[in-house]
């Protein structure tokens, strides 16, 4: 950066004053190019002298300041903010522009210095200013009004020091400016001849720079720096007697000469090297400006001349200086201060920096701000992006949703659910399994999705309640949830929403007995195995048996089945049989639908399950997502069905005995039989009302059973001994009080007891073999004490008995008992859903008042859904009941018929049609 260098020489030719011209002096000199100075003029002795002097840069008479500064001493007077000494002079005659050059100069290296501080805000900078004069050899302070004259001490370090010179630490620039002001003033000016202004003293202005980083950045970092710029307005170099001086001007003449004598000495010698010796202390001028002569210092000089040709020969003198000068080499050096203590005085600094930032944090440092900006930027981008992954989760719900509700609304829930349940199921086999009506339902999460505020009371929905709250459910004490275990339930809709497993991963069920659950969850794996295998198979043979109603004997795997296919089918089945205009029904809403499946499947209690699967077809599934009743198996009043293919049996000799016992006059029927009424309330095209007074008479149903035992005895499948054997079952229960005839015939007075007596056991064992609540509010509503309905009630009784035997006996699968439980689970969630909109909100607050939920708690209408029909007392059965018909609208009284529960002996097609129509109905 530094090192080496010539002193750099320029030569300004000012323009001839008004004083030369008015003598016709005329200019002797012109520039020839840049660096170029040709002499002119015409005198005796040009011969002697060169004619071309070259400098590093010339300036003619038309140059300005400006120019003189940025091209003859700029770059050495700035070189002081990178920590080099550096000196600008100004040497000529008086009167040829010293004063006038340095003047600009000095201005115009201020005001960069300051500009360029300004621009570096990283370093701190302490400028001082100090000003002497030389003046007859007698340095004086320019910055003090005391005129006294100032010693040169010499110190190892600094070299030559002005004892006691005032040095002003510059607060601004505008303070440097009054400085300079000062100094002007307090220069000696003593007019000569040939300048009325002329300077008679030597001036030396010096700008002192100290700069360091204003962070601590380490020792090596963190250097400071500490050099000074000079501006040397020399006095006039002419000789004594050119000035036409005397007395004190003459001695002022000799004692400048002395000190520009001097220096033209040390020019003169430092220009041919530094070896010989260079004699700086000759005088104040050379010893106080050493450093900048030669020595570790960047020097410019600036030699102004009078163009005129009445100086010609102190030009010269002042062109020799100059060409000494432009030989003199320099070795300019940057003045590092690392002293220890420039060191700790940083670091004193620093710590006070750093204490102030603990006291008052809001006053850190711009770095610190920085770092604290960068961070919260940081921050922020990581919060956009979280956003970013939320609304993208957000929209993959939305799109489910919006899949699920068009889907739903095509008529095509069941095939989509059922596709997703079973591309789910594939997935997660190897979950545990755990099982209970609420297990078997996610729906609770599900439905809270859809979940509205008036149900949640002020509070929104909360998932931490779902998640850890523990729903109990008086209906279901046997098994438990444990805590974070998976629930898998068949419920097709759990894949559509992953993160309701998330929710209900969390339900907790109060369970005393936790080894059922376990003991089901293995016989649920069994069954979702068995129906993956046999899922291809199934799907043909429902297609077969869907066109041949044959299919009592296809295997029928209840869990994983295709749900469209049973559920649609169950519904194209029930509107064929009833009405072909089937298609109407898809003008109703998905809720409907379901209802209607509901409702459907409550009347078709399929009691066959596979083999395979070791599946009771004891089972009542009565869902409304019930995969395991497939109606095209089961003609409608086919419920009276025991046992596997036994029913069609059934139906075929029933119907062939009723025929019969229309037809054959041995057979007593205006007497009517039980059985043979019961055919004829069903029937409603074959029989007329007065039919059902006959409903009692146990001869006609012994008759019947006696007929079908004959009919069954021809026919060709072989069959037979199925239904013999069932018919002898009813022939020989042991159970007397469940017997029709008994009960309904011999005391007759004595029936409403019985009724009730039976009413009461079979909503004891709907509730021990989770019925539907669908067909148990049916049921309840149906069947009210009337004579004719004993038959139905007894009927009911026996399934029921059966049921509850097999269930324990253990002879069910527990597969049966989950899917029960399950199927009445996802019937409560139909109820939930629908009671939003059948229930209004005092209806809704009454019963949960009634039914002990707390009105401030969360779910409410969820936890309505999960007590009804939960208790056997018929104050409670009747309200549910009640509650149960509001939400499905086809079950106000007097729409359900009796032949929903399967005792449509005559099971005539064109009958059914007529008799039910869920269509019709709905329409
Ligand atoms: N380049 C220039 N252009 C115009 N005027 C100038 C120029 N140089 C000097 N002058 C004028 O010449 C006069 C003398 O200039 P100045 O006082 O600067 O000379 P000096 O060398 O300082 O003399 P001294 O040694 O006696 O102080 C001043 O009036 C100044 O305005």
């Amino acid at each position: 950066m530094a090192g080496e260098e010539r002193i750099l020489v320029s030569v300004r030719l000012r323009p001839v004053n008004a004083r030369e011209a008015e003598r016709g002096d005329g200019s002797d000199w012109e520039c020839a190019g840049p660096t170029t100075l040709m002499f002119r003029g015409n005198i005796p002795e040009r011969a002697m002298f060169p004619t071309s002097y070259t400098y590093d840069r010339v300036f003619n008479p038309e140059c300005n300041t400006r120019q003189v500064y940025e091209e003859g001493a700029k770059q050495v007077a700035l070189s002081v903010l990178s920590g080099i000494n550096s000196s600008i002079f100004a040497y000529g005659q008086t009167s040829s522009g010293k004063t006038y050059t340095m003047v600009g100069i000095t201005e115009r290296s201020m005001s960069d210095i300051y500009d360029y501080i300004d621009k570096h805000p990283e370093r701190e900078y302490v400028l001082k200013f100090s000003a002497m004069e030389i003046y007859n050899e007698a340095v004086r302070d320019l910055l003090s009004p005391d005129a006294t004259q100032l010693r040169l001490l010499d110190d190892p370090e600094k070299g030559t020091v002005v004892e006691k010179l005032t040095e002003e630490t510059l607060r601004d620039k505008g303070h440097l400016l009054e400085l300079l002001a000062v100094c002007e003033a307090q220069r000696q000016i003593g007019e000569t001849s040939m300048n009325e202004t002329s300077s008679r003293s030597h001036q030396i202005l010096r700008l002192t720079i100290e700069s360091s980083a204003k962070q601590f950045m380490g020792r090596d970092n963190s250097s400071t720096l500490l050099a000074c710029v000079n501006f040397v307005d020399l006095a006039g170099s002419e000789r004594a007697s050119q000035t036409q001086s005397a007395g004190m001007r003459l001695k002022e003449g000799s004692h400048i000469n002395r000190s520009l004598l001097t220096l033209g000495k040390v020019i003169r010698q430092l220009s041919k090297g530094r070896n010989g010796h260079i004699p700086y202390r000759d005088s104040k001028l050379t010893r106080i400006l050493q450093s900048s002569l030669g020595g570790n210092a960047k020097t410019a000089i600036i030699c102004t001349m009078s163009p005129a040709h009445c100086h010609i020969e102190q030009s010269r003198n002042t062109l020799l200086f100059a060409n000494c000068a432009k030989n003199v080499v320099t070795d300019a050096k940057v003045n590092v201060v690392m002293s220890d203590k420039v060191l700790v005085k940083h670091l004193q600094r620093e710590i006070a920096r750093l204490e102030n930032e603990l006291k008052f944090p809001g006053s850190a440092s711009c770095s610190n701000h920085a770092e604290a900006l960068r961070e919260k930027d940081e921050l922020i981008k990581q919060l956009e992006e979280q956003l970013k992954e939320l609304m993208e989760q957000k929209d993959t719900v939305q799109s489910q949703l919006d899949n699920f509700r068009r889907v739903a609304s095509d008529g095509n829930f069941n095939d989509h659910a059922t596709r997703q349940w079973d591309q789910w199921n594939r997935s997660s086999e190897s979950l545990p399994r755990n099982v209970s009506e609420d297990a078997l339902s996610s729906s609770d999460t599900y439905d809270a999705l859809y979940e509205e505020q008036d149900d949640l009371g002020s509070n929104a929905f909360d998932v931490s309640h779902v998640c850890n709250g523990h729903l109990y459910d008086p209906e279901l004490p046997k098994t438990r949830i444990e805590p974070y275990q998976p629930i898998v339930d068949e419920q097709p809709m759990s894949s559509l929403h992953q993160p309701r497993h998330h929710i209900s991963d969390s339900i907790q069920i109060y369970q005393p007995n936790r080894e059922a659950s376990l003991e089901v969850s293995k016989e649920h794996c069994k069954e979702v195995q068995c129906i993956q295998t046999n899922e291809l198979r199934r799907s043909q043979l429902f297609f077969h048996a869907d066109r041949s109603h044959a299919g009592t004997n296809i295997d029928e795997e209840k869990h994983g089945e295709n749900i469209t296919d049973t559920s649609d089918c169950a519904i194209k089945l029930y509107t064929c049989d009833s009405d072909p205009s089937s298609d109407s029904e898809k003008t109703n809403t998905d809720e409907s639908l379901a209802l209607k499946r509901c409702v459907i499947s409550s009347r078709d209690n399929v009691l066959t399950r596979s083999k395979s699967c070791r599946a009771s077809f004891m089972v009542i599934p009565n869902s409304w997502f019930d995969g395991s009743m497939d109606v095209r198996m089961t003609p409608p009043g086919d419920i009276f069905k025991y046992a596997h293919r036994r029913p069609e049996k059934v139906r075929r000799s029933l119907y062939h005995e009723n025929s019969h016992c229309q037809n054959d006059p041995t057979l007593d029927c205006p007497v009517v039989s039980g059985t043979v009424a019961s055919n004829t309330v069903i029937d409603k095209n074959t029989c007329n009302e007065e039919d059902e007074d006959a409903i009692n008479n146990v001869s006609c149903i012994t008759k019947v059973k006696e007929k079908s035992e004959e009919c069954c005895t021809s026919q060709p499948e072989g069959n037979e001994d199925d239904v013999t054997e069932e018919i002898s079952n009813m022939k020989n229960a042991k159970d007397v009080d469940r017997d029709i005839s008994v009960t309904t015939v011999e005391s007759p007075s004595r029936w409403p007891i019985d009724f009730e007596k039976k009413q009461k056991e079979i909503i004891e064992l709907w509730h021990e073999c989770n019925v539907s609540i669908v067909h148990r509010t049916y049921f309840f509503l149906l069947f009210k004490g009337d004579k004719a309905d004993n038959i139905y009630l007894e009927v009911e009784h026996r399934r029921l008995s059966f049921i509850r035997s097999s269930f324990n006996a253990g002879c069910e699968p527990s597969g049966t008992v989950i899917s029960s439980l399950r199927n009445l689970r996802h019937e409560r969630d139909m109820l939930y859903k629908q009671m939003l909109r059948r229930v209004n909100l005092l209806e809704r607050e009454s019963l949960y008042s009634k039914w002990g939920i707390d009105l401030n708690s969360k779910q409410r209408r969820l936890q309505l859904s999960r007590r009804i029909w939960t208790q056997t007392d018929m104050e409670h059965v009747r309200e549910s009941a009640t509650l149960v018909t509001k939400l499905v609208e086809h079950l106000e009284k007097g729409q359900a018929i009796k032949e929903m529960f399967g005792l449509s002996f005559t099971l005539n097609p064109g009958a059914d049609r007529r008799t039910f129509s869920w269509v019709s109905a709905h329409s």
